[in-house]
């Protein structure tokens, strides 16, 4: 091999004395004999659980919920399911994703009888619908009375109208049973030239809504992350105290593929018993341990029988942990010795915290992981929960870590002091981040700048990556400050365009 071209992982990462972090190092570039469009990404996510896309969003509560876990899954990746709620709240959660199906909206806005016009407009003005169903509770899987759109009522001036008083009566509405298809679907509305389809059960109970308007644009997903079951793949996050078993049946129930344990320091008597516990009871779930970023913690999960390893402590956009506990490691460091240790199992790493552009993914990918988990970079999506609010002129969305006072205020304080204690250190803080739209088309931007990363380093698939990260072939260099400086965007006055999608 050629001395003068970059050097392999292991002489950068096992021959010195510092932790290095992404944009410490460079990756070399290598000739390119295929097109982008052929970069392989599809990854292992743990031992038995493969992804078509290496993403996944993180199990934090300003991160994923429902929409999120959703969303990632369409496009191929995963979502993991946040714990900061009641076992009730997170089987509902976990629930809606299941049910999710392609081209229904699942949770449609419906209204009471007794609601006004003036609400409809309302909703119009915010939202944008222009049709609501109309159900005995107001609110999907009661029965369903009638249909209300814009031509039932644009001609009424008194906005105090009744909406019962104008809808359309069930008895008038073409309806369908929840057992259809998408394409049967679209053979009726086409038939019955109606705007909405209605979805109910044999209870004539509102379960979906088909909209013509959306099966025109309907897209396809093509990676669609599925089970071997029914619906979409959805993970979920879980704690180790004992009040987390009666969690594990709960969300084993409801559907949940995989699972991760959510502990700050996951090398632990109580993780090893929490995944004895579930191994126990829920043998067909994987289950993902962490957080971990040394070999000696690794080792001790692997032993214990874990389907997958999370890795980054204190790397995270929202962690304090490493200021505070002054325990951690850089991230490029522990995901490279991580994932080399825990490829001679199998097992695959998720490189967790840190992601600020696409950049950060191929380097977490070429570096032995899997797959990658973002938080900070996904909570300014629009299926992030919460709502956007302006801030110094900007579009934005809080985001917080789980380990921020706020967060503990919501639930996880108990998971750190237990019920009494009266002293609380909190290991991460609350802040904003900048709207980035949704998910569909953010995610298809990341992925494709990750393919041309590949593509740029000749390397056409994840675990060529990995094969060439270990027989030394992919190569790296590490940056100094000035070129670090360098590769970034420098000496203009002003500037349009964007950087990837880093916002310093
Ligand atoms: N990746 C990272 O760098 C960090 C992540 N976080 C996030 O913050 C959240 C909270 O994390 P942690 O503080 O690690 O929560 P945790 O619940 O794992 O641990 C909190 C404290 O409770 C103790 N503990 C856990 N289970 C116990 C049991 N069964 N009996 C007695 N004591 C027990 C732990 O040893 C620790 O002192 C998580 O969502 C985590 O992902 C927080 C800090 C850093
Ligand atoms: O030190 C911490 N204190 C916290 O309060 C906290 N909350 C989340 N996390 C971890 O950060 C990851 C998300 O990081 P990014 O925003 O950089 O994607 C997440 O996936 C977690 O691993 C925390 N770390
Ligand atoms: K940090």
């Amino acid at each position: 091999m050629d001395g003068s071209d970059g050097h392999s992982a292991s002489t950068i990462f096992s021959h010195g004395i510092f932790g290095y972090t992404y944009d410490d190092i460079i990756t070399m570039p290598d000739h390119i004999s295929f097109p982008v469009t052929s970069v392989d990404l599809t990854t292992k996510l743990s031992r038995n659980v493969s992804l078509n896309i290496p993403l996944v969003s993180s199990p934090m509560d300003t991160v994923t919920e429902s929409r999120m876990a959703t969303g990632m899954a369409m496009l191929g990746g995963i979502g993991f399911i946040h714990y900061n709620n009641t076992i009730e709240e997170q089987v509902w959660k976990i629930g809606n994703v299941k049910r999710w199906k392609n081209g229904f909206i699942t949770r449609p806005c419906c209204l009471h009888p007794d609601s006004t016009l003036e609400e409809i407009d309302e909703i119009h003005r915010e939202r944008g619908f222009n049709s609501f169903p109309i159900t005995e509770t107001g609110k999907i899987g009661s029965k369903l009375l009638g249909l209300a759109s814009t031509r039932d009522h644009d001609f009424i001036v008194d906005r105090s109208t009744k909406i019962k008083d104008i809808m359309t009566p069930a008895s008038e509405l073409i309806v369908a049973n929840s057992t259809l298809t998408l394409e049967e679907a679209q053979d009726i509305m086409k038939k019955h030239k109606k705007g909405k389809l209605p979805i109910v059960n044999d209870s004539f109970e509102l379960m979906s809504l088909i909209s013509r308007s959306d099966l025109k644009k309907q897209r396809n997903y093509p990676l669609f992350s599925k089970t071997s079951g029914q619906g979409l793949l959805v993970g979920a996050a879980v704690g180790t105290r004992d009040s987390d078993r009666q969690r594990i049946a709960a969300i084993s129930e409801a559907g949940v593929d995989i699972v991760v344990i959510d502990s700050s320091q996951g090398d632990s008597d109580f993780q090893i018993e929490m995944l004895n516990y579930i191994k126990r009871t829920q043998p067909q779930l994987d289950v993902i341990c962490g957080n971990i970023v040394t070999v000696r913690q690794a080792r001790r999960l692997i032993e214990a029988g874990c389907d997958g390893l999370r890795v980054g402590m204190g790397a995270g956009s929202i962690c304090t942990t490493q200021e505070v506990c002054a325990v951690g490691r850089a991230q490029a460091t522990a995901v490279y010795h991580v994932s080399k240790f825990a490829k001679q199992f199998n097992i695959p790493v998720i490189a967790d915290g840190g992601i600020s552009n696409s950049g950060h993914i191929v380097k977490a990918l070429m570096l032995g992981a899997s797959t990658v988990m973002m938080g900070s970079l996904l909570a300014g999506t629009e299926e992030a929960p919460g709502d956007f609010f302006f801030q110094d002129g900007m579009r934005v969305k809080r985001y917080r870590g789980m380990g921020s006072l706020e967060a503990m205020a919501r639930g996880s304080k108990t998971r750190y002091f237990g019920d009494n204690s009266k002293i609380m250190v909190a290991q991460g803080v609350s802040g904003t981040v900048i709207d980035r739209g949704t998910v569909k088309t953010f995610i298809p931007y990341l992925v494709q700048s990750v393919r041309h990363g590949f593509q740029d380093a000749g390397i056409q698939s994840i675990s060529q990556a990995h094969e060439a990260l270990e027989n030394g072939t992919l190569r790296f260099e590490i940056r100094s400050q000035a070129a670090l400086k360098e590769g970034g965007i420098h000496g203009l006055h002003t500037y349009e365009g964007s950087s990837g999608v880093e916002k310093r």
